[in-house]
């Protein structure tokens, strides 16, 4: 890998955008990297909860604008739909992500991490989607994910007028779950994906497939998804795990099975 750096610590994978002087801009080489550092975790049973984060000063400045001049409307088809498969692939997958947002996520770069599951952002952060500035609007799925997020409303302001908004505005609209300073964020991140790590991972899967599923469906179809899932929940160890150590008085060890 090229632009992409992984690490792997215990339960935990890293994921971090390596192209710190080009602020982790996302050309068609880096996502794919993302896409193939993705399916490496995916695979990989050990792993429990991916984060995305970015070196440098940035979490990533969005698509590489550069590209954007040698793209006839058909390239720029092919290039959004692969942007967009990536984050719908990250959206998707079946473990916990979170985006540590170090410094700016801007355009795709924040559409990464909308794409992500959770959100923890340094208060030196600086989030946006500025695309209506170059003559277009979010691609990688931005549209739909911030609007579901904060709001109709909200969500048409921050695409409307570009304007970057800090960390602490972010928290307030529900746009990012945590803020912290520069020097403690990784450390908050790195708790957080520990406890979710300690959690069943068939049970967290189920219940992002509820969520998910349910977000795009009208209530009564993700209530009986959710009676569903529950119920499939009880054909699970972790279940049994989990119930007998609350009566046994002892932390649960859950296996994923
Ligand atoms: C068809 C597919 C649809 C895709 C949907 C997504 C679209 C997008 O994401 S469009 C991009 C949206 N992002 C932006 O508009 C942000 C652009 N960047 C900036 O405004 C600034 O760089 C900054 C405010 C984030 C930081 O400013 P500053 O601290 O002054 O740093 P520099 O501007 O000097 O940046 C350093 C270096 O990085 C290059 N760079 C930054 N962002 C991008 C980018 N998005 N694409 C390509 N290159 C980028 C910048 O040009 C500098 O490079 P050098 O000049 O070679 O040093």
């Amino acid at each position: 890998m090229q632009f992409v750096l992984t690490k792997k610590e215990g339960n935990l994978a890293w994921i971090i955008l390596n192209k710190a002087e080009k602020l982790n801009a996302l050309d068609s080489k880096l996502i794919e990297e993302i896409w193939e550092s993705v399916e490496q975790y995916e695979e990989d049973s050990e792993t429990r909860v991916l984060i995305f984060t970015g070196s440098g000063k940035a979490f990533s400045a969005g698509a590489d604008i550069t590209e954007f001049t040698k793209l006839s409307p058909i390239d720029a088809w092919k290039f959004a739909k692969k942007g967009r498969g990536l984050m719908d692939k990250i959206e998707n997958l079946s473990k916990p992500t979170i985006a540590m947002i170090n410094g700016y996520a801007l355009g795709g770069g924040l559409e990464l991490a909308l794409s992500c599951d959770l959100r923890v952002a340094a208060i030196e952060a600086q989030l946006g989607l500025p695309e209506i500035n170059l003559g277009i609007y979010p691609g990688f799925g931005g549209t739909q994910r911030l609007t579901r997020l904060v709001g109709k409303s909200k969500a048409l302001e921050i695409m409307m007028t570009g304007d970057r908004i800090t960390a602490s505005d972010a928290e307030k609209m529900g746009l990012v779950n945590k803020v912290v300073p520069l020097s403690s964020l990784e450390e908050e991140t790195r708790n957080l994906a520990l406890k979710l790590a300690e959690k069943s991972p068939v049970i967290l899967a189920l219940l992002k497939e509820v969520v998910l599923r349910g977000n795009d469906s009208p209530i009564l179809s993700g209530l009986s998804m959710e009676s569903l899932g529950w119920s499939t929940a009880f054909s699970t160890q972790d279940k049994n795990e989990g119930v007998s150590a609350f009566l046994q008085k002892r932390k649960p060890q859950f296996k994923g099975s």
